[in-house]
């Protein structure tokens, strides 16, 4: 399952295609970064006064859903530092031997990228502490009353840290960063820059017609747009003249599954389940994803932020529920007493634990 939400198998050779052509549309410099103003005015002056004093930056920590340029913004912190980029993520370090052994090989002024950062083991957290803090680690070698903590240094070094759930971190994990950006979901019209961006790298025809079709459906979710695009490019090239136009993706995307929010069949599986199954709700995060067939977590970080967004599911203290907005696009009336047609119902929650800090 990718990050994003795509369950359908894909070959090895597809995949390495896709990925290579996700970086070859990467941006590499801030510059050519689109949006998230506030984010890359706040990075710019961070690495711009980092340089100025020869001091590696504070740490980073990049918070928001996938897919909107966690990855690519820690590639870049590192290339406008000239820095080298060391990439590993949470799950990926399960001993805390592992990560010392990691840090003690980072050369002065290297950045450090750790993906998932909420998932990282506590033993390793904790190792992270003093190297963030102090630039040391203390590797503790044999067991009981004979146990020794030799202490090692580590060279000055930037971490940046992402994660889906940043209320997942524990506090003197978020306390030990410098620098907090969020990523919000982009504009349609940011996206259609965007898409305007990577059409020219890969040479593809699309008129601006064309670009706002495909941004409408991308769920605000740069990787998303790209993914569309290469997808509504096969079809102009295989059932059309080569251009994409805004006939060319409306066709395009049908074929493809993608309705006109931008839901595809996993969020329409999660809403027609919530609907169909369940009444509108409430219902439970793991009941409802079990109905449809996928992890409590790919449900809660994959659809959940983008319908929640788009009002049309809701998190409330007794489970999730289906809101008018949501009958009505999957073609049905809203039974009397649904969620948000009554005035004492359950408010929504606050997005419980995703992306708060
Ligand atoms: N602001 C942006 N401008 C241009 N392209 C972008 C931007 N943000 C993301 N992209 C594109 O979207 C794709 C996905 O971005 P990226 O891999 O950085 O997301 P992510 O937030 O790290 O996701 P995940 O957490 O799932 O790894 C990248 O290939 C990149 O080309």
């Amino acid at each position: 399952m990718s990050a994003d939400g795509e369950s359908s198998p894909v070959s090895a050779y597809a995949a390495d295609e896709e990925h290579d052509a996700e970086v070859n549309v990467r941006p590499r410099r801030l510059a050519e970064f689109i949006a998230q103003d506030r984010v890359r005015e706040q990075l710019q002056l961070l690495l711009a006064g980092a340089a100025r004093r020869g001091d590696p930056p504070d740490h980073i920590l990049l918070a928001g859903p996938p897919g909107l340029g966690k990855t690519t913004l820690a590639n870049i912190v590192a290339a406008e530092l000239g820095a080298a980029l060391r990439v590993t993520s949470g799950p990926a370090i399960e001993r805390s031997g592992d990560l010392a052994a990691l840090l003690t090989s980072l050369g002065p002024g290297d950045v450090l990228f750790i993906d998932e950062i909420h998932r990282i083991a506590r033993p390793a957290e904790e190792l992270l502490y003093s190297a963030m803090e102090d630039f040391r680690v203390d590797v503790v070698v044999g067991k009981g009353p004979g146990a020794t903590a030799i202490p090692l240094d580590v060279e000055p070094f930037t971490l940046v840290g992402a994660t889906t759930r940043s209320g997942l971190l524990t506090s003197p994990m978020r306390d030990r960063f410098g620098f907090v950006a969020h990523l919000d979901f982009y504009t349609p019209a940011q996206l259609d820059a965007l898409l305007v961006r990577s059409a020219r790298i890969l040479g593809v025809a699309l008129t601006p017609e064309g670009a706002v079709e495909i941004a409408g459906r991308s769920r605000g979710t740069p990787r998303i747009a790209n993914r569309l695009l290469r997808r509504v490019r096969d079809f102009a090239e295989v059932r059309a003249d080569g251009v994409i136009t805004r006939e060319v993706a409306f066709a395009a995307l049908r074929v493809y599954d993608v309705d006109e929010r931008g839901l595809d069949r996993l969020d329409r599986a999660v809403l027609t389940a919530l609907v169909g199954s369940f009444g509108g709700g409430p219902v439970g995060l793991t009941t409802l994803a079990v109905a449809v067939g996928e992890q409590p977590d790919t449900v809660e970080e994959v659809c959940e932020p983008y319908l929640v967004r788009a009002g049309l599911l809701a998190r409330t203290p007794r489970g999730r529920v289906a809101t008018p907005a949501a009958w009505t696009h999957l073609g049905r009336t809203p039974p009397p007493g649904t969620f948000g047609t009554a005035p004492d119902q359950d408010a929504p929650d606050e997005q419980p634990d995703l992306f708060d800090t």
